[in-house]
Protein backbone atom coordinates (compact mmCIF):
# COMPACT_ATOMS: atom_id res chain seq x y z
CA UNK A 1 0.00 0.00 0.00
CA UNK A 2 1.48 3.31 -0.60
CA UNK A 3 -0.20 6.91 0.10
CA UNK A 4 -0.02 9.41 -2.59
CA UNK A 5 -1.17 13.22 -0.82
CA UNK A 6 -4.32 12.46 -0.49
CA UNK A 7 -5.29 8.94 -2.31
CA UNK A 8 -4.33 5.49 -1.50
CA UNK A 9 -3.40 2.59 -3.99
CA UNK A 10 -4.23 -0.74 -3.15
CA UNK A 11 -2.40 -2.80 -5.79
CA UNK A 12 -4.34 -5.48 -7.73
CA UNK A 13 -2.95 -6.63 -10.54
CA UNK A 14 0.77 -5.56 -12.14
CA UNK A 15 -1.46 -2.82 -13.74
CA UNK A 16 -4.32 -1.77 -11.93
CA UNK A 17 -4.90 -0.76 -8.65
CA UNK A 18 -7.81 0.33 -6.24
CA UNK A 19 -7.73 3.90 -5.15
CA UNK A 20 -9.40 5.31 -2.59
CA UNK A 21 -9.85 8.72 -1.89
CA UNK A 22 -9.12 10.01 1.67
CA UNK A 23 -11.59 13.06 1.54
CA UNK A 24 -14.30 11.26 0.19
CA UNK A 25 -13.99 8.21 0.85
CA UNK A 26 -14.73 7.51 -2.77
CA UNK A 27 -13.18 3.95 -4.87
CA UNK A 28 -11.55 3.57 -7.63
CA UNK A 29 -10.39 0.74 -9.60
CA UNK A 30 -7.95 2.84 -11.68
CA UNK A 31 -5.23 1.70 -14.64
CA UNK A 32 -1.80 2.66 -14.52
CA UNK A 33 -0.51 2.88 -17.93
CA UNK A 34 3.30 3.32 -18.79
CA UNK A 35 2.83 5.04 -22.13
CA UNK A 36 0.84 7.86 -20.46
CA UNK A 37 2.00 8.70 -16.81
CA UNK A 38 -0.91 9.13 -14.60
CA UNK A 39 -4.14 7.07 -14.15
CA UNK A 40 -7.55 6.53 -15.99
CA UNK A 41 -10.21 5.30 -14.40
CA UNK A 42 -11.80 1.60 -15.36
CA UNK A 43 -14.39 0.65 -12.78
CA UNK A 44 -17.00 2.38 -10.58
CA UNK A 45 -16.85 4.94 -8.01
CA UNK A 46 -17.96 2.96 -5.34
CA UNK A 47 -18.68 5.04 -2.35
CA UNK A 48 -16.53 3.63 0.69
CA UNK A 49 -19.07 4.44 3.07
CA UNK A 50 -22.20 3.32 1.09
CA UNK A 51 -19.90 0.03 1.06
CA UNK A 52 -18.68 -0.37 4.62
CA UNK A 53 -22.80 -0.13 5.53
CA UNK A 54 -23.60 -2.95 2.94
CA UNK A 55 -20.47 -4.82 3.89
CA UNK A 56 -22.34 -5.05 7.75
CA UNK A 57 -25.24 -6.34 6.10
CA UNK A 58 -23.41 -8.60 4.16
CA UNK A 59 -21.34 -10.21 7.14
CA UNK A 60 -24.61 -10.23 9.40
CA UNK A 61 -26.13 -12.19 6.48
CA UNK A 62 -23.07 -14.50 6.13
CA UNK A 63 -23.40 -15.08 9.32
CA UNK A 64 -27.00 -16.39 9.80
CA UNK A 65 -26.63 -18.66 6.87
CA UNK A 66 -23.37 -20.45 8.04
CA UNK A 67 -25.23 -20.69 11.16
CA UNK A 68 -27.99 -22.03 9.65
CA UNK A 69 -26.40 -24.34 7.52
CA UNK A 70 -24.04 -25.84 10.52
CA UNK A 71 -26.37 -25.53 12.82
CA UNK A 72 -28.55 -28.43 10.76
CA UNK A 73 -31.21 -25.92 10.90
CA UNK A 74 -31.73 -24.53 7.57
CA UNK A 75 -30.17 -24.68 3.66
CA UNK A 76 -28.31 -22.05 3.07
CA UNK A 77 -31.50 -20.68 0.14
CA UNK A 78 -33.74 -20.49 2.82
CA UNK A 79 -31.74 -18.89 5.38
CA UNK A 80 -30.72 -16.14 2.88
CA UNK A 81 -34.88 -15.72 2.34
CA UNK A 82 -35.30 -15.63 5.67
CA UNK A 83 -32.29 -13.01 6.35
CA UNK A 84 -34.02 -10.77 3.15
CA UNK A 85 -37.65 -10.81 4.78
CA UNK A 86 -36.08 -10.08 7.84
CA UNK A 87 -34.18 -6.50 6.42
CA UNK A 88 -36.75 -5.35 4.02
CA UNK A 89 -34.77 -2.07 3.63
CA UNK A 90 -32.17 -4.17 1.72
CA UNK A 91 -32.25 -2.70 -1.73
CA UNK A 92 -31.86 -5.00 -4.79
CA UNK A 93 -27.86 -3.83 -5.52
CA UNK A 94 -27.65 -4.72 -1.97
CA UNK A 95 -29.62 -8.11 -1.81
CA UNK A 96 -27.41 -8.78 -4.90
CA UNK A 97 -23.97 -8.38 -3.29
CA UNK A 98 -24.94 -10.32 -0.45
CA UNK A 99 -26.21 -12.95 -2.29
CA UNK A 100 -23.36 -13.45 -4.65
CA UNK A 101 -21.12 -12.79 -0.97
CA UNK A 102 -22.57 -15.62 0.55
CA UNK A 103 -22.65 -17.89 -2.15
CA UNK A 104 -19.12 -17.29 -3.05
CA UNK A 105 -18.13 -18.30 0.96
CA UNK A 106 -19.98 -21.55 1.07
CA UNK A 107 -18.52 -22.61 -2.75
CA UNK A 108 -14.92 -21.96 -1.85
CA UNK A 109 -15.55 -23.40 1.28
CA UNK A 110 -12.69 -26.00 1.10
CA UNK A 111 -10.41 -23.48 0.48
CA UNK A 112 -11.34 -20.87 2.67
CA UNK A 113 -11.95 -22.82 5.97
CA UNK A 114 -8.01 -24.01 5.74
CA UNK A 115 -7.54 -20.24 6.83
CA UNK A 116 -9.09 -20.68 10.14
CA UNK A 117 -7.52 -22.45 13.05
CA UNK A 118 -8.10 -26.03 13.27
CA UNK A 119 -10.23 -25.37 16.30
CA UNK A 120 -12.40 -22.18 15.01
CA UNK A 121 -13.35 -24.63 12.09
CA UNK A 122 -14.08 -27.29 13.80
CA UNK A 123 -15.98 -25.50 16.78
CA UNK A 124 -17.96 -23.43 13.38
CA UNK A 125 -18.82 -26.34 11.43
CA UNK A 126 -20.27 -28.29 14.28
CA UNK A 127 -22.23 -25.39 14.77
CA UNK A 128 -21.17 -24.97 18.48
CA UNK A 129 -19.79 -21.07 17.93
CA UNK A 130 -20.05 -18.03 16.51
CA UNK A 131 -17.40 -16.52 13.94
CA UNK A 132 -16.31 -13.34 15.00
CA UNK A 133 -17.16 -10.18 12.73
CA UNK A 134 -13.03 -9.84 11.52
CA UNK A 135 -12.99 -13.37 10.65
CA UNK A 136 -16.16 -13.46 9.00
CA UNK A 137 -15.03 -10.18 7.02
CA UNK A 138 -11.65 -11.32 5.78
CA UNK A 139 -13.13 -14.68 4.75
CA UNK A 140 -15.75 -13.24 3.08
CA UNK A 141 -12.85 -10.96 1.19
CA UNK A 142 -11.13 -13.93 0.87
CA UNK A 143 -14.06 -15.70 -1.53
CA UNK A 144 -14.45 -12.54 -3.39
CA UNK A 145 -10.80 -12.51 -4.63
CA UNK A 146 -11.02 -16.37 -5.07
CA UNK A 147 -13.47 -16.53 -7.37
CA UNK A 148 -12.11 -13.00 -9.02
CA UNK A 149 -15.70 -11.31 -10.07
CA UNK A 150 -15.97 -8.68 -7.46
CA UNK A 151 -12.54 -7.50 -7.33
CA UNK A 152 -13.49 -4.00 -6.78
CA UNK A 153 -15.36 -4.92 -3.39
CA UNK A 154 -12.96 -7.49 -2.57
CA UNK A 155 -9.89 -4.46 -3.18
CA UNK A 156 -11.96 -2.26 -0.58
CA UNK A 157 -12.44 -4.89 2.16
CA UNK A 158 -8.73 -5.81 1.79
CA UNK A 159 -7.98 -1.76 2.39
CA UNK A 160 -10.42 -2.00 5.17
CA UNK A 161 -8.64 -4.77 7.03
CA UNK A 162 -5.31 -3.91 6.43
CA UNK A 163 -5.24 -7.16 4.45
CA UNK A 164 -2.24 -6.05 1.41
CA UNK A 165 -3.59 -7.55 -1.88
CA UNK A 166 -2.47 -10.99 -2.54
CA UNK A 167 -0.25 -11.76 -5.77
CA UNK A 168 -0.54 -15.02 -7.16
CA UNK A 169 2.04 -16.80 -8.90
CA UNK A 170 1.69 -15.85 -12.74
CA UNK A 171 1.30 -18.36 -15.46
CA UNK A 172 0.12 -20.85 -12.84
CA UNK A 173 -1.58 -24.07 -14.70
CA UNK A 174 -4.77 -23.35 -12.19
CA UNK A 175 -4.84 -19.88 -11.35
CA UNK A 176 -8.17 -20.94 -9.08
CA UNK A 177 -5.30 -22.79 -6.87
CA UNK A 178 -2.84 -20.02 -7.12
CA UNK A 179 -5.08 -17.32 -5.71
CA UNK A 180 -5.86 -19.75 -3.02
CA UNK A 181 -1.79 -19.83 -2.58
CA UNK A 182 -1.73 -16.07 -2.58
CA UNK A 183 -4.32 -15.71 -0.13
CA UNK A 184 -2.78 -18.27 1.83
CA UNK A 185 0.43 -16.26 1.86
CA UNK A 186 -0.76 -13.19 3.10
CA UNK A 187 -2.89 -14.81 6.02
CA UNK A 188 0.51 -15.99 7.17
CA UNK A 189 -0.88 -19.73 6.34
CA UNK A 190 0.53 -22.70 5.91
CA UNK A 191 -2.17 -24.66 3.47
CA UNK A 192 -1.44 -26.48 0.69
CA UNK A 193 -4.76 -26.61 -2.19
CA UNK A 194 -6.07 -29.35 -4.50
CA UNK A 195 -8.61 -28.98 -6.86
CA UNK A 196 -10.52 -31.80 -4.96
CA UNK A 197 -10.93 -29.38 -1.45
CA UNK A 198 -13.95 -28.43 -3.09
CA UNK A 199 -15.81 -31.20 -1.86
CA UNK A 200 -15.67 -33.44 1.22
CA UNK A 201 -12.97 -36.72 0.90
CA UNK A 202 -15.84 -39.51 0.56
CA UNK A 203 -17.36 -37.74 -2.31
CA UNK A 204 -14.95 -38.71 -4.93
CA UNK A 205 -14.26 -42.01 -4.39
CA UNK A 206 -18.41 -42.48 -4.86
CA UNK A 207 -18.52 -41.17 -8.10
CA UNK A 208 -18.98 -43.04 -11.32
CA UNK A 209 -15.63 -45.00 -11.73
CA UNK A 210 -15.02 -43.43 -15.21
CA UNK A 211 -16.38 -40.02 -14.30
CA UNK A 212 -14.03 -36.67 -15.14
CA UNK A 213 -13.61 -35.73 -11.89
CA UNK A 214 -11.64 -32.45 -12.69
CA UNK A 215 -14.46 -31.31 -15.20
CA UNK A 216 -16.95 -31.55 -12.27
CA UNK A 217 -14.41 -29.66 -9.98
CA UNK A 218 -13.91 -26.89 -11.94
CA UNK A 219 -17.92 -26.49 -12.58
CA UNK A 220 -18.13 -26.31 -9.09
CA UNK A 221 -16.57 -22.96 -8.78
CA UNK A 222 -19.20 -20.97 -10.75
CA UNK A 223 -22.94 -21.46 -10.85
CA UNK A 224 -24.40 -22.32 -13.75
CA UNK A 225 -26.57 -19.66 -15.63
CA UNK A 226 -30.21 -19.55 -15.38
CA UNK A 227 -32.08 -21.63 -17.50
CA UNK A 228 -35.61 -21.08 -19.01
CA UNK A 229 -38.11 -23.39 -20.20
CA UNK A 230 -40.68 -21.69 -22.78
CA UNK A 231 -43.90 -22.63 -22.20
CA UNK A 232 -45.31 -21.16 -25.32
CA UNK A 233 -45.49 -22.06 -29.06
CA UNK A 234 -44.74 -18.41 -29.88
CA UNK A 235 -41.12 -19.11 -28.63
CA UNK A 236 -40.23 -16.08 -30.91
CA UNK A 237 -42.33 -13.39 -29.76
CA UNK A 238 -41.33 -14.23 -26.40
CA UNK A 239 -37.77 -14.16 -26.77
CA UNK A 240 -37.85 -10.82 -28.16
CA UNK A 241 -40.04 -9.55 -25.65
CA UNK A 242 -37.65 -10.86 -22.82
CA UNK A 243 -34.94 -9.59 -24.39
CA UNK A 244 -36.53 -6.04 -24.61
CA UNK A 245 -36.76 -6.03 -20.81
CA UNK A 246 -32.92 -6.29 -20.98
CA UNK A 247 -32.64 -10.02 -20.46
CA UNK A 248 -29.52 -11.73 -22.59
CA UNK A 249 -30.69 -14.49 -23.79
CA UNK A 250 -29.03 -17.89 -24.97
CA UNK A 251 -31.12 -20.64 -27.25
CA UNK A 252 -29.84 -24.21 -26.62
CA UNK A 253 -28.63 -25.22 -29.94
CA UNK A 254 -30.97 -28.65 -29.30
CA UNK A 255 -33.82 -28.18 -27.25
CA UNK A 256 -35.96 -25.08 -28.67
CA UNK A 257 -37.48 -24.41 -25.77
CA UNK A 258 -34.61 -24.01 -23.14
CA UNK A 259 -32.85 -20.75 -22.78
CA UNK A 260 -29.99 -19.59 -20.30
CA UNK A 261 -30.19 -16.49 -19.34
CA UNK A 262 -26.82 -14.66 -18.91
CA UNK A 263 -27.28 -12.11 -17.04
CA UNK A 264 -30.40 -12.66 -14.56
CA UNK A 265 -30.02 -9.29 -12.96
CA UNK A 266 -33.86 -8.40 -14.50
CA UNK A 267 -36.87 -10.13 -11.80
CA UNK A 268 -38.67 -12.20 -14.02
CA UNK A 269 -40.73 -13.17 -11.48
CA UNK A 270 -42.42 -8.98 -11.86
CA UNK A 271 -42.49 -9.72 -15.69
CA UNK A 272 -45.99 -10.02 -17.28
CA UNK A 273 -44.74 -12.68 -19.56
CA UNK A 274 -43.99 -14.53 -16.70
CA UNK A 275 -47.40 -13.90 -15.08
CA UNK A 276 -49.18 -15.22 -18.30
CA UNK A 277 -47.11 -18.22 -17.38
CA UNK A 278 -45.06 -18.33 -20.85
CA UNK A 279 -42.36 -19.42 -18.97
CA UNK A 280 -40.79 -21.25 -16.36
CA UNK A 281 -37.08 -21.59 -14.42
CA UNK A 282 -36.17 -24.87 -14.67
CA UNK A 283 -32.59 -26.03 -15.67
CA UNK A 284 -31.55 -27.68 -18.13
CA UNK A 285 -30.66 -31.13 -16.50
CA UNK A 286 -34.27 -31.31 -15.49
CA UNK A 287 -35.48 -30.25 -18.49
CA UNK A 288 -33.94 -33.37 -19.74
CA UNK A 289 -36.08 -35.72 -17.56
CA UNK A 290 -39.07 -34.48 -19.08
CA UNK A 291 -37.61 -35.23 -22.92
CA UNK A 292 -36.56 -38.13 -21.98
CA UNK A 293 -39.90 -39.45 -20.57
CA UNK A 294 -41.53 -38.26 -23.95
CA UNK A 295 -44.81 -38.72 -23.08
CA UNK A 296 -47.43 -38.25 -25.63
CA UNK A 297 -50.89 -36.29 -26.38
CA UNK A 298 -53.77 -37.58 -24.74
CA UNK A 299 -51.85 -39.90 -22.59
CA UNK A 300 -52.55 -40.45 -18.82
CA UNK A 301 -49.13 -40.06 -16.64
CA UNK A 302 -48.48 -40.08 -12.82
CA UNK A 303 -45.88 -38.28 -11.41
CA UNK A 304 -45.31 -39.80 -7.69
CA UNK A 305 -42.49 -36.90 -6.53
CA UNK A 306 -43.93 -33.88 -8.18
CA UNK A 307 -43.52 -31.53 -5.07
CA UNK A 308 -43.56 -28.27 -6.26
CA UNK A 309 -44.17 -29.55 -9.78
CA UNK A 310 -41.29 -28.75 -12.39
CA UNK A 311 -42.03 -31.92 -13.99
CA UNK A 312 -45.10 -31.84 -14.06
CA UNK A 313 -45.80 -28.97 -15.76
CA UNK A 314 -42.90 -29.86 -18.26
CA UNK A 315 -44.95 -33.39 -18.76
CA UNK A 316 -48.31 -30.99 -18.93
CA UNK A 317 -46.47 -28.93 -22.08
CA UNK A 318 -44.51 -31.72 -23.46
CA UNK A 319 -48.57 -33.66 -24.14
CA UNK A 320 -49.58 -30.28 -25.47
CA UNK A 321 -52.22 -29.47 -22.99
CA UNK A 322 -54.04 -33.02 -23.55
CA UNK A 323 -54.28 -36.39 -21.58
CA UNK A 324 -53.77 -36.33 -17.97
CA UNK A 325 -50.91 -35.65 -15.71
CA UNK A 326 -51.71 -36.65 -12.18
CA UNK A 327 -49.58 -34.97 -9.93
CA UNK A 328 -48.64 -36.65 -6.61
CA UNK A 329 -46.43 -36.03 -3.39
CA UNK A 330 -46.64 -37.38 0.10
CA UNK A 331 -45.90 -34.01 1.11
CA UNK A 332 -49.37 -32.43 0.29
CA UNK A 333 -48.55 -29.14 1.12
CA UNK A 334 -45.68 -28.88 -1.48
CA UNK A 335 -48.08 -29.57 -4.47
CA UNK A 336 -49.73 -26.17 -3.01
CA UNK A 337 -46.94 -24.29 -5.38
CA UNK A 338 -47.55 -26.51 -8.39
CA UNK A 339 -51.20 -25.28 -8.11
CA UNK A 340 -50.83 -21.84 -8.61
CA UNK A 341 -47.80 -22.27 -11.65
CA UNK A 342 -51.07 -24.96 -13.24
CA UNK A 343 -52.99 -22.55 -12.90
CA UNK A 344 -51.12 -19.59 -14.28
CA UNK A 345 -50.26 -20.82 -17.41
CA UNK A 346 -53.57 -22.15 -17.64
CA UNK A 347 -52.66 -25.75 -17.67
CA UNK A 348 -56.00 -27.79 -18.47
CA UNK A 349 -54.43 -31.07 -18.14
CA UNK A 350 -52.84 -31.20 -14.72
CA UNK A 351 -54.46 -32.47 -11.37
CA UNK A 352 -53.21 -32.98 -7.79
CA UNK A 353 -54.05 -35.76 -5.55
CA UNK A 354 -51.97 -36.91 -2.26
CA UNK A 355 -50.04 -40.11 -1.92
CA UNK A 356 -49.61 -41.83 1.01
CA UNK A 357 -46.66 -43.43 -0.77
CA UNK A 358 -47.87 -46.88 -0.79
CA UNK A 359 -48.10 -49.29 -3.67
CA UNK A 360 -51.41 -48.10 -5.42
CA UNK A 361 -54.85 -49.93 -5.72
CA UNK A 362 -57.77 -50.34 -7.53
CA UNK A 363 -58.57 -48.24 -10.69
CA UNK A 364 -55.14 -46.85 -10.07
CA UNK A 365 -53.14 -49.78 -10.20
CA UNK A 366 -51.67 -50.29 -13.90
CA UNK A 367 -53.75 -47.39 -15.08
CA UNK A 368 -50.99 -45.01 -16.45
CA UNK A 369 -49.35 -44.88 -19.42
CA UNK A 370 -46.40 -43.23 -17.89
CA UNK A 371 -45.16 -43.16 -14.16
CA UNK A 372 -42.61 -40.40 -13.41
CA UNK A 373 -40.50 -40.94 -10.34
CA UNK A 374 -38.37 -37.79 -9.53
CA UNK A 375 -37.38 -39.34 -6.12
CA UNK A 376 -35.87 -37.44 -3.04
CA UNK A 377 -32.19 -37.51 -3.24
CA UNK A 378 -28.75 -36.61 -1.76
CA UNK A 379 -28.64 -33.15 -4.44
CA UNK A 380 -25.18 -33.86 -5.39
CA UNK A 381 -26.27 -32.83 -8.42
CA UNK A 382 -26.84 -29.28 -7.69
CA UNK A 383 -24.12 -28.22 -5.77
CA UNK A 384 -23.85 -25.78 -8.32
CA UNK A 385 -26.21 -23.70 -7.14
CA UNK A 386 -26.67 -25.14 -3.59
CA UNK A 387 -22.84 -25.36 -2.46
CA UNK A 388 -24.41 -25.35 1.63
CA UNK A 389 -25.30 -29.33 0.45
CA UNK A 390 -21.45 -30.53 -0.17
CA UNK A 391 -20.44 -29.46 3.45
CA UNK A 392 -23.60 -30.77 5.21
CA UNK A 393 -24.09 -34.36 2.85
CA UNK A 394 -22.68 -37.35 5.01
CA UNK A 395 -21.97 -41.14 3.30
CA UNK A 396 -24.52 -42.77 5.64
CA UNK A 397 -27.39 -39.47 4.21
CA UNK A 398 -26.59 -41.69 0.63
CA UNK A 399 -27.51 -45.06 1.43
CA UNK A 400 -30.42 -43.65 3.52
CA UNK A 401 -31.69 -42.11 0.50
CA UNK A 402 -31.27 -45.45 -1.74
CA UNK A 403 -32.97 -47.06 0.77
CA UNK A 404 -36.21 -44.59 0.68
CA UNK A 405 -35.33 -44.53 -3.53
CA UNK A 406 -35.93 -48.02 -3.33
CA UNK A 407 -39.04 -48.57 -1.49
CA UNK A 408 -40.78 -45.41 -3.75
CA UNK A 409 -39.80 -46.58 -7.25
CA UNK A 410 -41.23 -50.60 -5.88
CA UNK A 411 -44.36 -48.46 -4.97
CA UNK A 412 -44.83 -46.12 -7.43
CA UNK A 413 -44.05 -48.83 -10.55
CA UNK A 414 -47.49 -50.81 -9.66
CA UNK A 415 -49.29 -47.52 -11.47
CA UNK A 416 -47.53 -48.33 -15.06
CA UNK A 417 -50.12 -49.96 -17.25
CA UNK A 418 -48.68 -53.27 -19.04
CA UNK A 419 -46.60 -51.97 -21.90
CA UNK A 420 -46.22 -48.49 -20.26
CA UNK A 421 -43.44 -46.18 -19.26
CA UNK A 422 -41.54 -45.98 -15.37
CA UNK A 423 -39.24 -43.21 -15.65
CA UNK A 424 -36.90 -42.94 -12.41
CA UNK A 425 -34.85 -39.72 -11.89
CA UNK A 426 -32.81 -38.09 -9.48
CA UNK A 427 -30.56 -35.15 -9.48
CA UNK A 428 -27.55 -37.06 -7.75
CA UNK A 429 -24.33 -38.34 -9.40
CA UNK A 430 -24.08 -41.32 -7.20
CA UNK A 431 -24.14 -44.52 -8.86
CA UNK A 432 -25.51 -46.05 -5.70
CA UNK A 433 -29.35 -43.67 -5.52
CA UNK A 434 -29.09 -43.68 -9.46
CA UNK A 435 -27.99 -46.96 -11.29
CA UNK A 436 -27.72 -49.01 -8.30
CA UNK A 437 -31.67 -48.70 -7.30
CA UNK A 438 -32.58 -49.65 -10.71
CA UNK A 439 -30.18 -52.32 -11.43
CA UNK A 440 -32.13 -53.64 -7.70
CA UNK A 441 -35.16 -52.70 -9.27
CA UNK A 442 -35.10 -54.94 -12.40
CA UNK A 443 -33.47 -57.70 -10.52
CA UNK A 444 -36.70 -58.69 -8.65
CA UNK A 445 -39.08 -56.81 -11.42
CA UNK A 446 -38.62 -59.25 -15.15
CA UNK A 447 -41.74 -57.58 -16.22
CA UNK A 448 -39.73 -54.37 -17.01
CA UNK A 449 -36.55 -53.60 -18.57
CA UNK A 450 -34.57 -50.71 -20.13
CA UNK A 451 -35.81 -48.84 -23.20
CA UNK A 452 -32.98 -47.01 -25.31
CA UNK A 453 -33.76 -43.12 -26.03
CA UNK A 454 -31.30 -40.21 -27.21
CA UNK A 455 -29.75 -37.85 -25.08
CA UNK A 456 -31.50 -34.88 -25.08
CA UNK A 457 -28.57 -32.53 -25.34
CA UNK A 458 -26.36 -34.58 -28.12
CA UNK A 459 -28.52 -36.82 -29.37
CA UNK A 460 -26.40 -39.68 -29.02
CA UNK A 461 -27.79 -42.99 -28.16
CA UNK A 462 -28.11 -44.04 -24.29
CA UNK A 463 -29.25 -47.25 -23.13
CA UNK A 464 -32.01 -46.80 -21.02
CA UNK A 465 -30.01 -45.19 -18.36
CA UNK A 466 -28.31 -41.39 -18.45
CA UNK A 467 -25.86 -39.41 -16.61
CA UNK A 468 -26.38 -35.67 -17.49
CA UNK A 469 -23.53 -34.16 -16.36
CA UNK A 470 -23.16 -30.57 -15.49
CA UNK A 471 -20.43 -30.07 -18.20
CA UNK A 472 -23.06 -31.28 -20.95
CA UNK A 473 -24.53 -28.52 -20.70
CA UNK A 474 -22.88 -25.97 -18.37
CA UNK A 475 -26.48 -27.11 -15.65
CA UNK A 476 -26.56 -29.32 -13.07
CA UNK A 477 -26.25 -32.72 -12.83
CA UNK A 478 -29.00 -35.19 -13.15
CA UNK A 479 -29.88 -39.13 -13.66
CA UNK A 480 -32.72 -40.56 -15.49
CA UNK A 481 -33.57 -44.31 -16.26
CA UNK A 482 -35.94 -44.93 -19.03
CA UNK A 483 -38.06 -48.67 -18.47
CA UNK A 484 -40.60 -50.06 -20.06
CA UNK A 485 -43.63 -52.77 -18.70
CA UNK A 486 -44.04 -55.59 -20.65
CA UNK A 487 -46.85 -56.04 -22.10
CA UNK A 488 -49.13 -58.78 -20.35
CA UNK A 489 -49.40 -61.67 -22.51
CA UNK A 490 -53.39 -62.03 -22.97
C1 LIG B 1 -36.76 -34.23 -6.01
S1 LIG B 1 -38.17 -33.72 -5.22
C2 LIG B 1 -39.30 -33.52 -6.54
C3 LIG B 1 -39.10 -32.31 -7.39
C4 LIG B 1 -40.17 -32.12 -8.42
N1 LIG B 1 -40.42 -33.32 -9.20
C5 LIG B 1 -39.89 -30.98 -9.38
O1 LIG B 1 -39.51 -31.22 -10.52
O2 LIG B 1 -40.05 -29.83 -8.96
C6 LIG B 1 -38.72 -35.19 -4.48
C7 LIG B 1 -40.12 -35.17 -3.94
O3 LIG B 1 -40.41 -36.49 -3.50
C8 LIG B 1 -41.34 -36.41 -2.44
N2 LIG B 1 -41.44 -37.73 -1.78
C9 LIG B 1 -42.14 -38.75 -2.29
N3 LIG B 1 -42.10 -39.79 -1.47
C10 LIG B 1 -41.37 -39.45 -0.43
C11 LIG B 1 -40.99 -40.12 0.75
N4 LIG B 1 -41.35 -41.36 1.02
N5 LIG B 1 -40.23 -39.46 1.61
C12 LIG B 1 -39.83 -38.20 1.34
N6 LIG B 1 -40.17 -37.53 0.25
C13 LIG B 1 -40.94 -38.15 -0.63
C14 LIG B 1 -40.82 -35.22 -1.65
O4 LIG B 1 -41.85 -34.65 -0.88
C15 LIG B 1 -40.36 -34.28 -2.75
O5 LIG B 1 -41.32 -33.33 -3.09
Amino acid sequence: MRNRGKFKYFHLKTAIALCKQADTGLCYIIRITAKQPGVSIVAGDLNAKKFRSQMKSCGNAARAVLEAVFGGRRPADRALSGFFRENRQLGSRDRQFISESVYALLRGWGVLRKFLPEERRAGLESGEIRIGRVELDALIFAALYLEGTNLQQAGVLAAELGIPWPKPEPDAASPYLARAAALAAVFGSSATFRDSDLVPEWVLPLLPPDFPADRFLADLRRRPPMWLRLQTRDRDRLAAELQSCGLALRRHPRIANAFAVENPKVNLYTLDSFRRGEFEVQDLASQCIGLAAAPKPGERWLDACAGAGGKTLELADLMERTGTVVACDVRSYKLDDLRIRARRAGFPNIVTREWDGKPFKGKQAGGYDGVLVDAPCSCSGVWRRNPDGRWTLKPEDVEEAAALQQRILEAASTAVRSGGLLIYATCSLFPRENGGVVDAFLASHEEFAFEPFEHPLTGEPCGGMLQVRSFDGDCDSMFVARLRRKEAES
